[in-house]
């Protein structure tokens, strides 16, 4: 392409790759990231290779001139091969990778500082009820109006009008200084011989600087973040950057302040809670390769690191790790070519790692490294099934005798439980005792889960919520409605009842929906303001307490259910997880799982503790079945409003499905959740060999079909969610 055009991938969603002349005077090269109008409007993009992303030509007098390049550094080559793969694996537009990579346009369209807003201390002479509010709610925190007309629940008018009165100030933040820099030498830990042994093999593959995963599989407590922050002190000293992917960012702020601990400062954390000054701080430091490590769920993935040394995905068998909506893409893996793009090692972290995982070690693709105990005298737990038919809990109640028992002794001891049940709320079904009338979601096909704490009936799909009526709708009975089943309030009642001097709390994501949430939460159980913990699996990972002694698996048999292929791997992870969360101090710790099903295989081989069993019959199974790891999975996601154009959709779409000995296509069948937030959905489940290429099929398979616009199809390469 001739030094005066420039091929460039645009923030569209419906473009593809388009040209432009640069104008005397401007530079770009591959990565750069410009400004391009399209019609009216500037858009931000980056340069391509012209070569990688063929397009149709456009003579030189049709081009239109770039606006601007912004000021930040262009994207590596990395970065944009990440791109093109993460784009083709999974089916996805270029420019929706992309935009995950430039996740702050702010970052690089204006000047390097911004104006914030902060509170003056004077009270203005006029106040009003909303000023109060504002001025309440927004404290010592800053931002820009938009943010703090947020965080205050007013209008942006109300913040402005507190500027003007000087109750509210501006203030510019550089958003280009730096961060402090981590020291490798802080407080490093003595580590045990086994621990030495490893961390110097992650120590060495940071120094070679070449691309090659391990699993770092150590039980519960064995000190793998010890370990892996030896290859990322590695990395710090090599000036090299660190990517750390944690499932949830719950869990980030636990994170930093071990981190600070061991290495003197905080690391980078992102997720979407940060403020835009935050955000391009962050994004432009990690540009620049001036922040050298960076904590982050999903999303910091794709950030364009200038210089990466190391990337670490901890609690790797996590399925949260799998991204459901937009470009449905499985972060774990593309970790691990992100690692390839980068010739650097990657270290996923587990104490229950993935089939899959494991079937990488088989295969010689994957490093195993072994931390077979716990660190110090911690001993891992005692597990004891409670077999619920032998030994029910009483009428109405949810715990077993056995279980009660174990905490009673442990509240003697002043000792601190957990009990560990996957469902929010406080009953997953409501119903009318009178007319049997039950309560749905009017816009999915789910049962409304009843929060009594808030007085609500809400929808865990679509988010739908209604305040709980007094009286039945349907037949306007008065007070007959009942709860079926349990939820974490219910088992927190229950708690209640039993032990009424007890401090408890209950951790869901209704109550630890952020950051700062998190850490009020560990401070209280530090410091033993908490008896009693009633979860989900929120509070299965990561978490070290080392007064926590008892934990009770309130329903062990819920995860399996719905017999999805990783059912009962999940169910086993589960459940080793919260596991890990006993007796990882002097104290040692007992598990108790209440289940309508000793029998099954992942009861057994949770109590007799042989995993290696357990992960050999499930592998088999999916071997026979040709499931993922030995074959492919691909769905395709019919959806509209008019379910009976996205039945004739779908139908079209299996009609055409390609002929092969390779691949077999199951459906068109409505979806398990056969309506989700008010759209009706059709389900085709792909079956491939594994080595087969069923992208290439489904891309030009569904290419060369056409429907209506109110029709949506989502394919999802490598499913986690059947539903
Ligand atoms: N060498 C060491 N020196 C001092 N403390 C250590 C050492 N190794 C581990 N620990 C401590 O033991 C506890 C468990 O370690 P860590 O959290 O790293 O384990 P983990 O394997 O990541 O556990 P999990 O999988 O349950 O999250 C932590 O409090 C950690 O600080
Ligand atoms: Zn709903």
């Amino acid at each position: 392409m001739p030094g005066n055009r420039a091929r460039v991938l645009v923030l569209h969603p419906a473009l593809g790759p388009l040209d432009y002349r640069v104008p005397h005077g401007m530079r770009v090269e591959p990565g750069s990231i410009v400004s391009a109008p399209i019609g009216p409007r500037p858009y931000a993009g980056v340069v391509w290779e012209a070569e990688r992303l063929p397009t149709e030509e456009v003579g030189d007098n049709r081009l239109r001139n770039l606006l601007s390049v912004a000021d930040a550094p262009p994207l590596t080559a990395a970065v944009r091969r990440l791109v093109e793969w993460t784009a083709n694996y999974y089916l996805a537009p270029l420019s929706s990778v992309l935009r995950m990579a430039l996740s702050s346009t702010a970052a690089f369209e204006n000047a390097p500082t911004i104006i914030e807003y902060r509170a003056t201390g004077l009270v203005p002479d006029r106040m009003t009820p909303q000023r109060e509010q504002a001025l309440e709610r927004i404290g010592d925190r800053q931002g820009l109006v938009r943010e703090l007309a947020t965080i205050a629940d007013v209008s942006e008018a109300v913040i402005r009008g507190l500027c003007k009165l000087g109750a509210i100030e501006a203030v510019t933040v550089d958003t280009d200084s730096p961060y402090p820099l981590p020291d490798p030498n802080f407080a490093p830990p003595e580590l045990s011989k086994e621990q030495i042994d490893v961390a110097s093999i992650l120590r060495q593959a940071v120094g070679a600087a070449a691309f090659q995963p391990f699993l770092l599989d150590g039980v519960t407590g064995s000190g793998k973040t010890e370990v892996y922050f030896e290859a990322v002190a590695a990395a710090l000293a090599a000036g090299k950057q660190t990517l750390v992917l944690l499932p949830e960012i719950a869990l980030t702020e636990p994170f930093l302040t071990r981190f600070a601990k061991r290495f003197g400062c905080e690391p980078i954390a992102w997720h979407s809670g940060l403020r835009t000054s935050q955000r391009r701080r962050a994004w432009r430091a990690i540009a620049r390769g001036q922040a050298m490590v960076t904590v982050g769920a999903r999303s910091a993935l794709f950030l364009p690191y200038r210089n990466l040394g190391l990337i670490v995905v901890d609690e790797a068998h996590e399925t949260s790790f799998k991204q459901e909506d937009g470009v449905h893409y499985h972060a774990r893996d593309v970790a691990v070519m992100r690692g390839k793009f980068e010739s650097c090692p990657v270290i996923l972290a587990s104490a229950t790692p993935a089939i899959e995982t494991r079937h990488q070690v088989e295969l010689g693709r994957y490093e195993e490294l072994k931390l077979p105990g716990r660190y110090g005298v911690a001993e891992l737990p005692e597990i004891e099934a409670i077999d619920l038919i032998k030994e029910p809990p009483e009428r109405g109640r949810w715990l077993a005798p056995k279980l009660v028992l174990a905490i009673d002794a442990a509240l003697e001891r002043g000792e601190q439980s957990l009990l560990f049940l996957n469902r929010r709320g406080y009953a997953p079904l409501t119903l009318c005792r009178h007319c049997g009338h039950r309560f749905q979601c009017p816009n999915c096909t789910a049962w409304m889960v009843e929060h009594r704490l808030i007085r609500r009936l809400s929808c865990h799909h679509c988010g739908h919520s209604v305040p709980t009526p007094e009286i039945c709708p349907e037949c306007e009975e008065p007070d007959s409605l009942v709860a079926c089943g349990p939820g974490v309030e219910r088992i927190a009642d229950e708690v209640a009842a039993l032990w009424p001097q007890a401090k408890t709390a209950i951790v869901t994501s209704d109550t630890l929906w952020s950051p700062a949430k998190a850490a009020e939460f560990v401070q209280r159980m530090e410091h033993g303001d908490i008896d009693i913990v009633v979860g989900t699996q929120l509070v299965t990972k990561g978490y070290h307490f080392p007064n926590l002694t008892v934990v009770g698996v309130v329903d062990a048999d819920l995860g399996l259910d719905g017999g999805d292929l990783r059912a009962a791997e999940r169910t086993f992870q589960q459940i080793m997880q919260v596991s890990g969360r006993a007796g990882r101090g002097e104290k040692p710790g007992t598990v108790f799982i209440q289940t309508h099903a000793p029998d099954a295989g992942v009861m057994q081989a949770l109590v007799s503790g042989d995993s290696a069993a357990f992960y050999e019959a499930e592998t088999e199974a999916r071997r026979e079945a040709e499931a993922p790891p030995f074959g492919r999975y691909a769905a395709i996601i019919v959806s509209s409003e008019d379910k009976g154009a996205a039945h004739d959709v779908a139908r079209m779409i299996g009609r055409t499905a390609p002929q092969s000995e390779e691949m077999h296509v199951y459906g068109p069948a409505p979806a398990p959740l056969a309506m989700l937030r008010g759209r009706h959905r059709f389900r085709l489940l792909v079956h491939a060999r594994r080595a087969f290429d069923v992208q290439d099929v489904i891309r030009e398979w569904l290419g060369g079909l056409e429907w209506g616009a109110k029709v949506r199809v989502a394919v999802d390469v490598d499913p986690y969610n059947f539903l």
